[in-house]
């Protein structure tokens, strides 16, 4: 797992670095500078495009001016920087690269007030003008400067951070902010570009290894960590030579109502295919048809009305989950408060579940220590209460997390996990053509899977979500139908072992 850090832990990583590494800030700069080079070249390597940058007098100027530097060397041709003078202030990086700059024959221009900028119709407009040195909104020249900015055709990269956006804390609703179509960030990405209220500021990002001390990051105060490949090879087992269908337990999915047996489909066909030994769907009777024709390997625990079945041994299921299709009506929280009151593991509760807790508090009382909860944003708020930012979100997710003793699994681009212990975990996998109908039931079941075989819920969710994402990008095309993305699962789940 990798730790996500704030602008001013990155700050102290620079120092830390600068301390104790045969490393020097102006190295620093030319590293940041380079690796962001090398990004940018991947992503724009025709030589001849027409290439503005805008340079503040910080160390994010000093970073434009080096990589003006730097791209002329790699051979583009038409390239002009632009230095907005709005302060008297200026860094010593930034001194020292305006002097290197000025021995190569270059077009700099120096401006003093955002009036004075333009015409301006190049190809790329690169924006170094603030970056994590940002400490109050834009407003004044700076904000006329990114406002002008922003109205260009030009495709916009910005260094670091698009000037003016905040890398954590909440994100309001603000025009004075560089619309940027790519960020080449430093060495983690940053909090706030992880959450969907960057949207209106950043399409994409890409990180930069600038060479900071990776020991003192991994070892820094805070929740926030970014999942990665090694924390699922780390988790998985192998199944086992003499191993039988008992050895990977016997899962229960408490789901479905006569007109959405869909979802109750999606989520055992999920719980099967990641692996569990027995997968046993409890449905309403309307739906037995379909699964018999569906899915011969999935038993079927039939439901009447509101009655679970007396021959019911909840004992005998090393795993639960609820939710998916059940409905909000009166038979379906009967059903829930059953479940609940007889399942003594913790249980996964996704969907319908969820609301029916949102809409009956009291039920959360009977939520075992240790479970897993899947909401989406909607859900999220309807059980937590309206927020109006997502950092806010973070924060009721850790504390909510810690106070229920329970894994919530915040489902978005990506999905932020957050751990009994105050943990808050950010998902990098996934694709936007993930973005539809039954997905979610499919996530439930694969961690209501990796339960029943014996996995802790922590571990079943940071394996579910991150497998879910990676199965999804295996599945090609404009959309992934959640089916296939299941049928997908047992050989994208072998690449981890
Ligand atoms: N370790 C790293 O990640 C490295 C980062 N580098 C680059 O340095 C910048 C941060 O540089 P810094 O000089 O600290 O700040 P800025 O250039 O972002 O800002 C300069 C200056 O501007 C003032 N200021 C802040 N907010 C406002 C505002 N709203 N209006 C007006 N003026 C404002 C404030 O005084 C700032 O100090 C980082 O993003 C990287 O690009 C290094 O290159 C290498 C290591
Ligand atoms: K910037």
């Amino acid at each position: 797992m990798l730790k996500l850090l704030t602008s001013s832990q990155i700050r102290e990583a620079d120092a830390y670095t600068i301390a104790n590494k045969p490393i020097q800030s102006l190295d620093l700069m030319e590293n940041a500078s380079r690796a962001f080079v090398e990004l940018f070249m991947e992503d724009f390597s025709d030589r001849t495009l027409s290439i503005s940058v805008y340079c503040g007098t910080g160390n994010n100027g000093g970073d434009g001016l080096a990589i003006a530097r730097i791209l002329h060397k790699e051979g583009y041709e038409r390239i002009k920087v632009i230095i907005a003078r709005f302060s008297e202030k200026s860094s010593l990086d930034f001194n020292i690269n305006l002097d290197r700059l000025k021995s190569l024959d270059l077009e700099v221009k120096e401006i003093y007030r955002a009036a004075d900028a333009g015409p301006e119709n190049a190809d790329i407009i690169i924006d170094a003008l603030l970056g994590s040195g940002l400490n109050k909104p834009l407003d004044g020249e700076w904000k006329d400067l990114v406002l002008w900015l922003n109205t260009l055709d030009g495709a916009k990269v910005a260094v670091d951070i698009p000037s003016g956006f905040k890398a954590e804390g909440a994100v309001g609703r603000t025009d004075a902010v560089f619309r940027a179509d790519l960020a080449i960030t430093f060495q983690r990405a940053r909090l706030n570009f992880l959450l969907p209220d960057s949207s209106p500021y950043l399409k994409y990002f890409e990180v930069a290894d600038i060479g900071l001390d990776e020991a003192f990051m991994q070892d820094g105060e805070g929740p926030y960590y970014l999942l990665s490949e090694d924390d699922i090879r780390d988790r998985l087992r192998a199944r086992l030579p003499f191993s039988h269908k008992g050895s990977y337990g016997h899962a229960l999915l408490v789901a479905g109502a006569p007109e959405t047996m869909g979802a109750a489909l999606l989520c055992s066909k999920a719980c099967l295919y990641t692996g569990a030994g027995l997968t046993s769907a409890c449905i309403p009777a309307e739906g037995l048809n379909a699964l018999n024709a569906a899915m011969p390997e999935v038993m079927a625990v039939v439901r009447e009305g509101n009655r679970l079945p007396a021959s019911l041994q909840w004992g005998k299921y090393q795993s639960a989950g609820i939710g998916p299709g059940l409905g909000t009506g009166d038979k379906s929280l009967h059903v829930l408060k059953d479940t609940l009151k007889n399942f003594a593991k913790p249980i996964v509760i996704d969907a319908d579940g969820l609301n029916l807790i949102s809409s009956n508090y009291e039920l959360m009382q009977l939520v075992p220590e240790f479970s897993v909860l899947t909401p989406h944003v909607k859900e999220f708020d309807r059980l937590f209460g309206e927020h109006t930012s997502w950092w806010e979100r973070l924060e009721t997710g850790i504390d909510r997390a810690v106070t229920l003793g329970c894994t919530i699994v915040l489902k978005n681009r990506y999905t932020i996990i957050f751990t009994p212990e105050g943990r808050c975990l950010f998902n990098p996998t996934g694709t936007p053509a993930m973005a539809t109908g039954g997905m979610g039931d499919v996530l439930t079941g694969m961690i209501v899977s990796f339960v029943a075989q014996g996995y802790t819920p922590e571990d079943a969710a940071i394996m579910g979500v991150y497998l879910h994402g990676i199965a999804g990008e295996s599945v090609q095309g404009y959309v992934v139908p959640p089916s296939r993305l299941i049928e997908a699962l047992p050989e994208v789940i072998l690449r981890y072992l």
